[in-house]
């Protein structure tokens, strides 16, 4: 057995991984055992980091143009009309079941730092709601909004991709929180596929002496994953027909946006992004464009500086179509997609640090990039679309991602929460509300403030009670708020 597992190891270029093989249990064995699938996994790996480090300049030149503008819609369009036309547009579809969310929840949150699934982080809001909870409320307010508008009760089923590393840890948050009184039945986690990491020449790393190194496959994982775990099935049967899909990350995310979802179903679209507008040329977003005339997403790690930097005669970027990770499908395109499209997706390149045993066993965190992940992307499937669509929206009101710890200076735990309580704060100057000090002081009004600035008052509005700032006149007209100041259920009395 040993023998002959060893010679094909040895084909297939991978004997190393036998080297601690007599200190092994069988579970460590089995994991060891598909020496041709590795071989094939490490080719491509290599294949493509050589593809990544050959010098490319002028790779995207020529063939890269921005989006067009007459076929960007969006809130920015100055027709409110439309807008509400497309709200209801949304609404209707969700009060007719057709509408699922779909929530990209794989990742290790590295840059964040911390050691559990990003969706169960708490930025420190009034009420100490995490992104998992917030998003859970989002999705049963939209429910309702939609069942009281076309008087149909309604649901939007909740699709959470997790990956090895989160998947236990979320499913027990959600049980611990009973699924934030979603119906469970309506909550549905699947697991994307894990791929072994692999070093520059084409060796898979051993990370202890019987265990592979694996990271997910990326969020365009997702495609192989639909077909892993029968989910577009699924949602055939419950009669899903449009998916926003969304990575966890977004503290403003509108969750199955009806306004989103009524443009794309307008203008009968297969596949559709949401984009603001880049903040500088070198912010660490993907650049929606086109690519030899198709769509695509060109990952801000693969965007030249120059195209990047590349302003219009009216001074903005040139290339300013920002991907906020906020995608529109069809389930049709869905389907073509998996049957059809994944296996030509090229997977990406990401080089980093993976801790691995050495020759004696002992375990090295190294200090310098030593292996290569293969990472598909979500967004890659856009040149495949036969009507794509582009919908901008406002930053400050939908985007503020939580990527990384509060020492960095952008995409903060500080930042979302600042954003998120912006916003509310002009939800409810709005709504005909204004803020007191502790002895009935007025607090100064401010209609906008930067990003880097507290709002003048703490608010927050829970989203059971407010979507995306709708129905809060009943609440605030004409009173004196306290700051800090929490709108929950129990105090909008619902
Ligand atoms: C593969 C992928 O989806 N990348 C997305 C995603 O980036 P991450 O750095 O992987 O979180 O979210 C960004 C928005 O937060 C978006 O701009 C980018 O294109």
């Amino acid at each position: 057995m040993e023998e002959e597992l060893r010679g094909r190891l040895e084909r297939a270029g991978q004997p190393h991984l036998l080297r601690f093989w007599a200190e092994l249990g069988p579970a460590q064995r089995e994991a060891l055992l598909e020496p041709e699938e590795l071989a094939e996994h490490c080719r491509r790996a290599a294949q493509a980091c050589a593809r990544h480090q050959r010098p490319s300049p002028g790779k995207l030149e020529g063939r890269i143009q921005p989006l067009p503008p007459e076929l960007v819609g969006g809130v920015g369009s100055g027709d409110p009309a439309a807008l509400q036309r497309w709200e209801e547009e949304g609404l209707r579809q969700i009060s007719q079941g057709k509408v699922a969310a779909l929530l990209l929840a794989g990742g290790q949150g590295t840059r964040l730092g911390v050691a559990y699934p990003k969706g169960m982080f708490d930025v420190g809001l009034p009420s100490h709601k995490t992104l998992y909870q917030i998003q859970a409320e989002r999705i049963r307010r939209v429910e309702q909004l939609a069942s009281q508008k076309f008087g149909s009760p309604c649901l939007v089923p909740w699709y959470i991709m997790t990956s090895e590393f989160t998947l236990g840890p979320t499913e027990k948050f959600f049980r611990d929180h009973n699924y934030f009184h979603l119906d469970k039945s309506n909550v549905i986690m699947f697991e994307q596929r894990m791929l072994p990491a692999v070093t520059f020449d084409g060796k898979v790393i051993l990370e202890e002496k019987g265990k592979i190194a694996m990271a997910p496959d990326g969020n365009g994982g997702l495609y192989r994953a639909l077909v892993d775990h029968k989910i577009l099935e699924d949602m055939q049967r419950r009669g899903v027909q449009f998916v926003h899909v969304y990575c966890v990350d977004n503290i403003l995310v509108k969750m199955a946006d009806p306004v989103f979802i009524g443009f794309c179903v307008s203008k009968g679209a297969d596949c559709g992004a949401k984009v603001v507008e880049k903040a500088y040329p070198a912010e660490p977003v993907g650049l929606v464009c086109r690519v030899d005339g198709a769509f695509q997403v060109v990952e801000y790690s693969e965007i030249p500086a120059e195209t990047a930097e590349k302003r219009s005669p009216d001074g903005r970027l040139a290339y300013r179509a920002g991907n906020i990770c906020n995608h529109f499908f069809s389930l049709d395109f869905l389907w073509e997609v998996v049957e059809q499209f994944e296996s030509q997706l090229t997977p990406h390149v990401a080089i980093k640090k993976v801790p691995y045993v050495d020759e004696e066993g002992r375990r090295v965190e190294p200090l310098e990039p030593n292996g290569i992940k293969l990472e598909k992307f979500v967004f890659d499937v856009f040149p495949f679309a036969k009507n794509f669509v582009a919908f901008e929206v406002l930053r400050e009101e939908e985007f503020s991602p939580l990527k990384n710890a509060d020492t960095a200076t952008r995409d903060t735990p500080t930042t979302a929460r600042r954003s998120i309580l912006s916003q509310h704060y002009r939800w409810a100057l709005k709504a005909g509300g204004r803020f007191v000090t502790g002895d009935g002081q007025p607090i100064p009004q401010k209609e906008s403030f930067s990003q880097d600035e507290e709002p003048p008052a703490v608010c927050e509005i829970s989203p059971l009670v407010s979507y995306f700032g709708e129905g809060l006149e009943k609440y605030m007209r004409g009173q004196n708020l306290p700051s800090p100041f929490l709108l929950d259920e129990s105090k909008a009395e619902l």
